[in-house]
């Protein structure tokens, strides 16, 4: 398998950076739609085969890999499979959460998100939300998901403004998300946990993968870190649907094709380092 190939100048000097340096190097990566299919219920959801052992293979020749996701860190931790994984870090919930080593660290959740569970089964009842409609909850957070609602984008349209409403009166910040929408805490996003996370350890470069609009805090965050003299390659995870997240699409150095992609990258980028 072979290294991937940046279509920006920039992201063709992070990789060279990530080649040259790796023990600088972060690899930070998104869950669901970038290690894991997009599947109709997120408790179904599993890594793509083959992902976890790239990962192993990959952490003992970088700095550090961390898994930067909406779910609860645990959740992503089971789901992926990911203690097989020597060293992975996971920042739960937009990066609220922390989970390392089999230590979970989670905050209290602000008062609005119990104001937001009780009046969340009503609120959907009152619009006419359709059947297959579906409440997450994530304990400092709620997720309202309509994949498997007969007609998912429509279903979101008809929610955007009374969750907007709650969320504005329970004092959560609205995430939304491929047929989701997300009412979490203010003040965190995946973009200032990436800066902090990258900060912290003096990394050289970073590669972040993603597929999702809470990806672009990430993508900026690249961005940010590059003015600092931090290589960032930005790789967007685009399954081929309609469903594609265009802003990122747009701002991405590489596109694979959705998990497979990343898989095929992670295997690429572990072949070349264990060959230098
Ligand atoms: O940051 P991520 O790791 O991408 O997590 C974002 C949200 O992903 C999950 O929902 C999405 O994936 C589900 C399973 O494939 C899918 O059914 C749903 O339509 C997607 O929106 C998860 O359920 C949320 O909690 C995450 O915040």
């Amino acid at each position: 398998m072979s290294l991937p190939h940046p279509t920006t100048d920039t992201g063709a000097a992070a990789l060279d950076r990530v080649m040259g340096d790796p023990h600088g190097a972060v690899l930070a990566l998104d869950f669901d739609g970038t290690l894991a299919p997009i599947v109709p219920n997120p408790s179904d959801a599993r890594a793509h085969p083959g992902v976890v052992e790239e990962l192993a293979r990959l952490s003992p020749l970088l700095r550090s890999i961390v898994i930067v996701t909406g779910r609860p860190a645990d959740v992503a931790v089971e789901y992926g499979n990911l203690t097989k994984v020597n060293g992975i870090v996971v920042l739960g919930q937009y990066g609220r959460e922390r989970w390392e080593g089999g230590r979970l660290t989670v905050p209290e959740p602000p008062p609005g998100v119990a104001l937001a569970r009780a009046e969340l089964p009503e609120l959907l009842a009152r619009a006419d939300a359709p059947e297959g409609t579906s409440i997450e909850d994530k304990r400092i957070a709620l997720a309202v998901h309509t994949r498997r609602t007969p007609e998912p984008h429509a279903a979101l349209e008809l929610l955007r403004a009374p969750l907007a409403e709650l969320a504005e009166r329970a004092e959560l910040a609205v995430e939304p998300g491929r047929m989701v929408i997300e009412l979490r805490p203010h003040g965190m996003d995946k973009g200032a946990a990436l800066t902090d996370f990258v900060t912290d350890l003096s990394a050289t470069s970073v590669v972040y993968a993603g597929d999702d609009l809470g990806d672009l805090a990430a993508f900026a965050a690249l961005e940010q870190l590059r003015e600092r003299g931090v290589a960032g390659l930005k790789v967007c995870s685009a399954a081929g649907t309609a469903e594609n997240v265009a802003a990122l699409v747009e701002r991405a150095d590489v596109v694979v094709d959705g998990p497979a992609g990343v898989a095929e990258l992670l295997t690429g980028l572990a072949d070349a380092l264990q060959q230098r």
